[in-house]
Parts: structure tokens; sequence; C-alpha cells
């Protein structure tokens, strides 16, 4: 929730007084992206080399957990103006740390389903600027603003991990100097005050720091310690082919290759992320999807949410309230949209694929696209599949992995999930 809105929200508090609102567990609809156990706290400030892993993890629902923990907390720290009450999920799911479960693809084979129709040129993107965002959960991640040619939306990418890196934002631009080239994220490692180069060699030159390693020398462990990529350059970390995976299973000594990037194509659904609605799976998809990609052990290949401003399925967010208002009469997702003379669907991916190929997550080595729409593992890989999706994960309701004891619980998401499932073909089932 921006700040703004948040202390809008907020109880009026005399100062020396306690706050008027006690936060009361509460039983949970949307959880956040808290995943923090202790051995995950540790394990990620070991792995990001920061100390950020931190054991209070506080997410969107931890702030009212620290507060139930300690009598007395400082109202400095705790002000119900982060907690507003309203902030459904004030407990934190713990779930086990494994790997999704990722079932291959093969989109070139022919199928039953009609190819979703793709615009002949995929449009032009750039990355404008980027910028690290610590979360509240301790992990960071980069949030990239992307501008296209063929709409004035800013459609976002956000970055798990420094393995991948946008070419755009990377590449140099005329008359421009290092600081403007800091400024809008183009630098590599970290700022820090009175940095002067956004480029780490520069930066050792300076320093009288030898930059090429003997041979036999470790790489840098940290992958933003190395020099930037040049735009012509693929940025995501090659990995060993499918076949190479398969060798080390067969008992060949050779490192076992690094699971594919993770990818999420997520639509903007300002009433499920920002509003607390129960009436869809929006915010809880956000989460998760941020959960296993922001975890190294989940996924170590880092990882990249494109979140496209394609607001209620492309309609907008006054029309998808008209849409709401017609399912209140009866009526089910696919239906109210009709109704309203909008395609059941009119979203289209052609920016999403243009983004990850800036991303350096076109080509061949491909991605593992989290999503149960048919259509949108299609849709991606544009229109001479200049992204190939490999491998794709299924993106489970929380209230069916967990027997209803987290999640969303709506008449409204059941509705909502059973019309995308019958009407819009997704593929989820409860096994
Ligand atoms: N028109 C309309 N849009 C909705 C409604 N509920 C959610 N949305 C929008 O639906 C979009 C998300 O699409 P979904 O169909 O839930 O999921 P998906 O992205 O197609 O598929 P997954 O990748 O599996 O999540 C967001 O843009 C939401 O704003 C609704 O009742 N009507």
């Amino acid at each position: 929730m921006p700040e703004a809105q948040a202390q809008a929200q907020a109880p009026s508090h005399t100062p020396g007084l306690p706050p008027l609102y006690t936060p009361q567990p509460q039983s949970p609809s949307r959880q956040g992206f808290d995943f923090h156990t202790s051995d995950s706290d540790s394990a990620s400030a070991a792995h990001d080399g920061t100390g950020t892993g931190t054991a209070h993890s506080p997410s969107r629902t931890g702030t009212a957990a620290s507060q139930r923990r300690t009598s007395n907390p400082p109202p400095s720290i705790i002000s119900p103006a982060f907690t507003p009450p309203a902030t459904p999920g004030f407990t934190t799911p713990s779930q086990p740390r494994r790997p999704p479960r990722s079932i291959p693809v093969d989109t070139s084979r022919t199928s039953d389903s009609p190819r979703p129709e793709l615009l002949e040129e995929l449009p032009v993107v750039e990355c404008e600027v980027r910028a690290r965002i610590p979360t509240t959960t301790g992990h960071e991640m980069w949030l990239h603003v992307y501008r296209n040619n063929v709409d004035t939306k800013e459609h976002l990418a956000i970055v798990f991990g420094s393995q991948i890196r946008s070419r755009s934002l990377d590449a140099e631009r005329p008359g421009e100097t290092e600081l403007d080239r800091m400024t809008r994220g183009a630098y590599v490692g970290r700022l820090y005050p009175g940095r002067m180069s956004s480029r780490v060699e520069a930066i050792k030159r300076a320093e009288g720091v030898p930059s090429k390693r003997t041979p036999g020398q470790p790489a840098p462990t940290d992958p933003a310690e190395s020099p930037s990529p040049s735009p012509d350059q693929p940025l995501a970390s090659p990995s060993p082919s499918p076949s190479s995976a398969a060798s080390s299973e067969n008992g060949d000594a050779s490192p076992l290759p690094l699971p594919l990037p993770l990818v999420r194509i997520h639509s903007e659904c300002y009433t499920g992320e920002t509003v607390w609605s129960a009436r869809c799976d929006c915010g809880e998809q956000l989460d998760e999807s941020a959960r296993l990609m922001a975890d190294p052990v989940l996924s170590p290949s880092g990882g990249a949410i494109v979140y496209l401003r394609q607001e209620g399925r492309g309609i907008g967010l006054g029309e998808k309230l008209k849409a709401y208002n017609l399912q209140d009469l009866g009526n089910d997702t696919y239906e109210a949209n009709v109704l309203l003379r909008h395609p059941a669907d009119a979203r289209s991916y052609g920016l999403a694929t243009a983004m990850l190929m800036d991303l350096g997550l076109g080509g061949d080595r491909g991605i593992r696209l989290l999503t149960n729409n048919p259509d949108k593992v299609r849709a991606v890989e544009g229109p001479r599949r200049e992204v190939v999706v490999r491998e794709r994960v299924a993106m489970v309701p929380l209230a069916w992995k967990t027997g209803g004891k987290q999640g969303i619980k709506s008449e409204e998401v059941e509705k909502y999930l059973s019309t995308k499932i019958e009407k819009f073909k997704h593929m989820l089932d409860q096994k």
C-alpha cells in the first residue's frame, strides 16, 4: 500500500498515548509474500551478503506479527499507520522451501487449441530507469520502468537476483555523464555515497585494484561485480541444455545445471493487489511469484515479474467495476465482459515478449513461466518464438494447497476460479 494511503487510513494517535488500534490475529485472506523461516533467513542473509535476510522480516503482515510478540513496541517503529485495520493476512504462512515443480512445455508441437493472434512486429521497448528496492521480507528486488512505442503506460519489470539485466538500460546514451547513468540505474553493483562511476571496473582502476583475474583465481560470487555486459551480449547467464542435466543424473561428474529463470507475466489488478479484494486471487499470485523468485534456493537463476498495466484483463478499472456489478447480478466474469461489449479477455503480450528479450531472457535457452493460462504461454513466445517457454509452473491457489487453512476464501473467488477453468480453459485442477 502506498504510504500516503496508509497514513490516510491510520486512526488518530495522540503522542505519548498507546496507539488506538491493536491488531488481532485473523483468519488470513491474503498472506503477503513473507516466506521466512529461521533457516531461510540465515541462508538468504549469507547468500546476498547484505545481512539483511533478517529474522524480523517485516512484510505487510510481519509488522503486526512483531507487535504481538512484544508487549511495548516503540511507537516510532510499530505505527498503526503501517498496518491499518483493514489489512488482511496478519499471520505469516510457513511454507516448505522447495523449488516449484515445473511441467515441460513444447509449444512448437501442433495443438488442438488455436494459436492466439499475435502482432506481426513486436513493440519497441526501452527501460527508462531502474532502482533497488529493499522489500519488507528482507530481500531486494530491482524495479524497472519501461516505455514503449504502442502506449503511454509505465509497464514494469520486477527483477530478482543480479543475473538479469536490461540491455536498453545498460546501453550508452549520447552525452550522458556517469552521474546520469547512476541516476537512471545503469550501474553495476551497488550505489553508495560518493560513488563516482557506474562501472565497477572503473572504480577498481581508480583504486589501483588489478582488473584482470589471474588464471585459477575464482570468479566473483556476486555477478553484479562483473563488468556491465555490452548491449549486444546475452545478459542472462548461459545454462547447460536439458541434455546435460540428464548426463549429470546419469552419474556424470559435471556440475548440475542451474534451473531456468522463473518468469511471471502479471496483469495489473488494483482491487486484488491494493485494496484487499477477495473477488480474485491476483494479489496472492503476485506475492507467491515474488516469494519463489526472491529466494535463491527456490530460484537460483533469479526471476522476473513482467507487470503489465492491463487492468481488468485489458478493459480498465472503471469497466472492471461495471463487470463486478454485472457479476453481482448473476453473470460470471466471462459473461460480464461480453455484456459490456468487451472481449472476454482483451489482453495482449507483445510488450511482455519485448521486455523479456530486453532482459536477456529471450532466445533458445528458455524460461520457466508461472501461469495457468494456456494463451499466455503461447502468446508470450512472440510471433517468431523470440522467447521460448520450456517449462510451466502452475499457480495453485493457496486455499487449495492448504485445504482452506490459508489463502483467499470467498464465494466470489470460487466462482472466479471455476470460470477461469471452465470458460478460459486455465490449466488448474485440485489434484
Ligand atoms: N474483466 C475482469 N477482469 C478481472 C476480473 N477479476 C480480475 N480481473 C483481471 O484479471 C487479470 C488477471 O487475469 P487472470 O485471468 O486472473 O489470470 P491470468 O493472468 O490470465 O492467468 P495466470 O497467469 O494463471 O494468473 C488482472 O488484470 C485483473 O485485474 C473480473 O471480474 N473481470
